[in-house]
């Protein structure tokens, strides 16, 4: 059955209905499962992961294939509480499809959709992929040997949403696309002690507060004004009671970068810094970073500039060369390992990724259907590696 728009968006807001954090994405991969054997079965050869069984890979085999492509697309939602007023609105408490991913995974069905009546030339590999906002999903499956066989992949491609283009918009860039970034865990050990004895004490909330602002000085004094880095510490926890001074502090961030040199001259930076506060304030600062799978989202040059040509020369299709930008993504990790090109769709949403009101225009689904469906025809016309 070929779908029709209507029922793409049909699709888009049940999933936005059950949005599940990373690596719990159970209702999400039964409704991909119950969507995809809805359609002609012929060509399509399903693949799971017994160790990441959120994820999901369907294979459409090609009537003369000389390589296989790759698509994907991700699974997670993000711990965000919808204000968007919306019929379709998130029944899970407290979780949102708020970066678009539930846009991301009707894309990728509709590719899917129209591949299955159509069969491609090429071999086809869709990835359904579990936990990009956290965990590295995208690695978990490499390490874990998704990629092998019949379900090898040549060339993978996989798009985000773009909140400030407008709907539709296919934008990408050659080179760098998305930062790198590093998650930071910093646990600070004083002493707890009455409010009103401050000197017997060692207050694990003011030396946190002294170590959020001297390490925002890396940033605006320690590296060069024109290149550029990000250090957020979206999460802080310490303290129980207005009148107990706190004896402990954690605090969660995220380190980002456009090189993995610039990652690495941060994160030595956060280190010093915490060395030199454990000795001014007698305590314990422990530093703890996790890359996982977020390298640098570096779009592979032959492939990106086909891509590009593509649909710059498109008259359906509205292109927009961007610029790089800081948000992460594992998709770094794939296409570090096989070559790739990412690229943005336009959803001209009035709220920003990661917002309470994020709220992407549905339009930009059939837009982003028809450019990849387009490209993907284009490319296995051509006899060139
Ligand atoms: C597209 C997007 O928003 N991706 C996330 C990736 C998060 C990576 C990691 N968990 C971190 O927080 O560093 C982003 O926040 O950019």
């Amino acid at each position: 059955m070929a779908l029709t728009e209507e029922q793409l968006i049909q699709i888009r807001r049940h999933l936005h209905t059950i949005p599940e954090l990373s690596m719990q994405e159970v209702k999400t991969h039964a409704y991909l499962l119950e969507v995809i054997k809805q359609f002609d079965k012929t060509n399509l050869e399903i693949k799971e992961l017994p160790e990441l069984p959120t994820a999901l890979l369907v294979l459409v085999k090609g009537s003369n294939p000389k390589r296989n492509l790759g698509y994907r697309c991700d699974m997670d939602a993000l711990p965000v509480t919808e204000e968007n007023g919306l019929d379709y609105a998130s029944k899970n408490p407290g979780v949102m499809h708020a970066c678009g991913h539930d846009i991301h995974m009707t894309v990728g069905l509709g590719i899917l959709n129209y591949f299955s009546e159509h069969q491609p030339l090429d071999n086809l590999v869709f990835f359904f992929q579990p936990a990009e906002e956290a965990d590295s999903g995208g690695k978990v499956a490499y390490d874990l040997g998704a990629f092998t066989g019949d379900f090898h992949v040549d060339e993978f491609y996989g798009l985000h949403d773009n909140a400030q283009l407008k709907t539709g918009v296919i934008g990408c860039r050659n080179g760098t696309l998305f930062a790198g970034t590093t998650e930071v865990n910093v646990t600070i050990k004083g002493k707890s002690g009455h409010a009103a004895y401050p000197h017997l004490a060692n207050d694990a909330v003011v030396i946190a507060a002294n170590f959020i602002q001297q390490v925002q000085t890396v940033i605006s004094r320690s590296i060069d004004p024109v290149k550029c880095g990000v250090i957020t510490f979206g999460k802080m926890e310490a303290g129980v009671i207005r009148n107990v001074i706190a004896g402990s502090a954690r605090l969660e961030g995220t380190i980002r970068g456009l090189t993995q040199d610039m990652i690495e001259f941060i994160r030595q930076r956060i280190r010093e810094i915490a060395e030199g506060l454990e000795k001014s304030f007698n305590c314990e600062i422990s530093v703890e970073y996790n890359q996982g799978g977020y390298y640098p989202v570096e779009n592979n040059p032959a492939l990106t500039k086909r891509f590009i040509n593509y649909m710059k020369n498109n008259s359906q299709i509205d292109f927009e060369e961007t610029e790089p930008k800081m948000t992460g993504e594992d998709f770094g990790y794939l296409i570090n390992k096989i070559p790739g090109t990412m690229f943005w769709l336009g959803v001209d949403s009035k709220g920003a990724l990661h917002s309470a009101d994020f709220l992407p225009h549905e339009a930009a689904i059939k837009k982003g259907i028809d450019a990849m469906v387009g490209f993907l025809n284009y490319r296995m016309d051509l006899e060139e590696d």
